[in-house]
């Protein structure tokens, strides 16, 4: 007998917010609707978030869900992660969020949960693996400035801002039906410095900065990239294809947990 598989679930870590006037403001737990939307419409998924959850219940919590997209964010991850201080204190960080995250990266590795990193999520997998990031890229000499035009409306931001030549014989590059570079967009002011243990750079900056990693030892899709496919995904035809290759891999795992779960029902109770 066949059974369909129910849709699969991704977990979504949340970001921490203050919002609201100064005096009023109040802590809140939030995810940018455009991942949210690229999750269900381009992945074919259903997005969730255990929105209080801490590095303590993450094993448990990535037993119940298909994947996990760690997104993009203006926070910052916290220099201590790699061994620095702030340099600019003036910049926000969340470290609620890496608490969870990081511990999210080395779990769902470790057990071949698909996992897609995008802009602060790819950068928190390099951190959480061990590597370093660049906290200015833009004060860096010979480098380009990768932030995006702040007053420029939204369309602008997102527009594809430089190349990225991709490496043959990734994911990526498969992604990518073969081509030798694809243009991004690009928001961001970090940026990887030293790369982690285990990870591969698959895509470059023309500047040589590293725009997208993958798992070497990766059980299941393993993918981050330093740009923001999510944007308008069904737009975009490299977005498109990595989103339809995590949603692949998404419903693998879902078809694995659902026989599992069978298999268990079906199990002779022993006294
Ligand atoms: N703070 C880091 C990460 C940049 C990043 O993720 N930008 C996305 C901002 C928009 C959004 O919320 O999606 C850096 O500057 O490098």
């Amino acid at each position: 007998m066949s059974v369909a598989s129910a849709t699969p679930l991704v977990w979504m870590p949340a970001d921490h917010r203050l919002l609201g006037e100064t005096v009023h403001a109040q802590p809140y737990l939030i995810l940018g609707d455009k991942y949210a939307r690229a999750v269900k419409v381009g992945a074919q998924a259903q997005p969730v978030m255990f929105p209080l959850a801490d590095a303590s219940e993450v094993a448990r919590l990535l037993a119940l869900v298909d994947g996990v997209v760690l997104t993009g964010s203006p926070s910052n991850v916290h220099p201590r992660h790699f061994g620095e201080p702030v340099a600019d204190p003036s910049l926000p960080l969340d470290e609620a969020r890496d608490e969870v995250t990081l511990a999210v990266v080395r779990q769902a590795l470790a057990e071949g949960v698909p996992l897609l990193g995008i802009c602060r999520g790819f950068q928190e997998i390099n951190v959480a693996l061990g590597g370093s990031l660049h906290q200015a890229v833009h004060a860096l000499p010979g480098y380009l400035d990768h932030r995006e035009p702040k007053s420029a409306p939204l369309d602008e931001q997102y527009a594809p801002r430089h190349e990225v030549t991709l490496q043959p014989d990734s994911l990526l590059h498969r992604l990518a039906r073969g081509a030798p570079s694809v243009r991004v967009n690009s928001l961001h002011g970090q940026g990887i410095r030293r790369l982690a243990p285990g990870l591969r750079a698959v895509a470059h900056a023309p500047d040589g900065l590293i725009e997208a990693v993958e798992f070497e030892q990766a059980r299941a899709f393993a993918l981050a990239v330093q740009w923001h496919p999510e944007w308008r995904c069904w737009e975009d035809a490299l977005s498109s294809a990595i989103f339809e290759a995590f949603g692949q891999a998404l419903r693998q795992r879902r078809a694995r947990r659902e026989a599992e779960a069978r298999a268990f029902a079906a199990a002779p109770e022993f006294p």
